[in-house]
């Protein structure tokens, strides 16, 4: 684990003493998956071990087909791992996921077309058996979250990509989990949009320090987002360097422009570079 320091630079300031001392949230330890195929077994992760605490916003990110779906998927209880241990609030995946732990937003936000947004948002919670009236009034209260205020009664065909996958993120938070998984949800947004987004993403971690777990492909957008940035090596998936960001807890995007910025974006593309030679 690494940590970088940028000495006399505005836009490192100490995060929150709490999240170097947090409980751990998710632990991971020697794991693997191994998905059985027809002519030769595919080893998508190997020997991950991984703390992820309370209140952290981290990013997993490495080349395509490393695992990095994979992982979150074996977090949230969606793929058996083949051999290690997963552990989330203590107990696991399955278990953590019948609590309401997680919240999951997936690649593309998934949404049917034939309801409403709001009845989109409302629907995990009438599954869950929620009764009628709070349904109603949860879904107002998380799409308000998002910035969908008077955006209730439209489909989600009359809606933009960037606002569909809002309403995916506030379908999410619906059960106020204590852990918010996200799936590359901005990989299909042109950059104006996806700024934006990062920048509401960061709002909301900073007001309420839920933990987050983020898959991505950008060096930038893991910079800006995470508290902790977990490199992958190609196939099969194993960690590289888990890099704790010296930046502000509360961001701008402006501080894209900084010194420390710039320096831990290099960090990160230099371990990038270092798990292709390795492999
Ligand atoms: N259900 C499956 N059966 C067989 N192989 C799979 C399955 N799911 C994923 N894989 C393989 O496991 C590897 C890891 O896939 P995964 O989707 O986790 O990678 P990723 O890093 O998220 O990729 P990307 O960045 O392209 O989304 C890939 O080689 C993929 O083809």
């Amino acid at each position: 684990m690494s940590q970088v320091m940028f000495a006399e630079d505005p836009a490192v300031v100490a995060l929150k003493p709490t999240s170097a001392t947090a409980r751990p949230a998710i632990s991971v330890k020697q794991a693997n998956v191994i998905y059985p195929a027809a002519d030769q077994p595919v080893h998508a992760l190997q020997d991950i071990n991984l703390t992820i605490r309370q209140g952290e916003f981290v990013s997993f990110i490495g080349p395509s087909g490393c695992g990095k779906t994979t992982l979150l998927r074996a977090i949230a209880d969606l793929e058996p791992i083949t051999s290690g241990e997963v552990q989330v609030n203590d107990m696991t995946p399955s278990e953590a996921r019948q609590a309401g732990a997680y919240g999951y937003v997936f690649q593309a936000p998934v949404l049917l077309p034939w309801r409403t947004v709001l009845a989109n948002v409302k629907l995990p919670l009438q599954i869950q058996g929620v009764p009628p009236e709070r349904c109603d009034e949860i879904a107002r209260e998380q799409l308000a979250r998002v910035g969908l205020k008077g955006f209730e009664k439209k489909y989600p065909w009359q809606l933009s990509g960037g606002m569909q996958q809002r309403v995916s993120i506030a379908r999410a938070l619906g059960f106020e989990p204590k852990i918010l998984m996200m799936d590359e949800p901005f990989g299909a947004l042109d950059e104006l949009t996806r700024d934006n987004l990062n920048q509401q993403l960061q709002q909301l971690w900073f007001n309420e320090q839920r933990t987050m777990v983020f898959v991505t492909h950008s060096i930038s957008e893991a910079v800006y987002l995470s508290t902790k940035i977990v490199v992958m090596s190609p196939r099969p998936g194993r960690i590289i360097k888990v890099i704790d960001s010296p930046l502000a807890a509360q961001r701008d995007l402006s501080i894209r422009n900084t010194p420390a910025f710039l320096q831990l974006a290099q960090t990160v593309r230099d371990a990038l570079v270092e798990g292709h030679h390795d492999h």
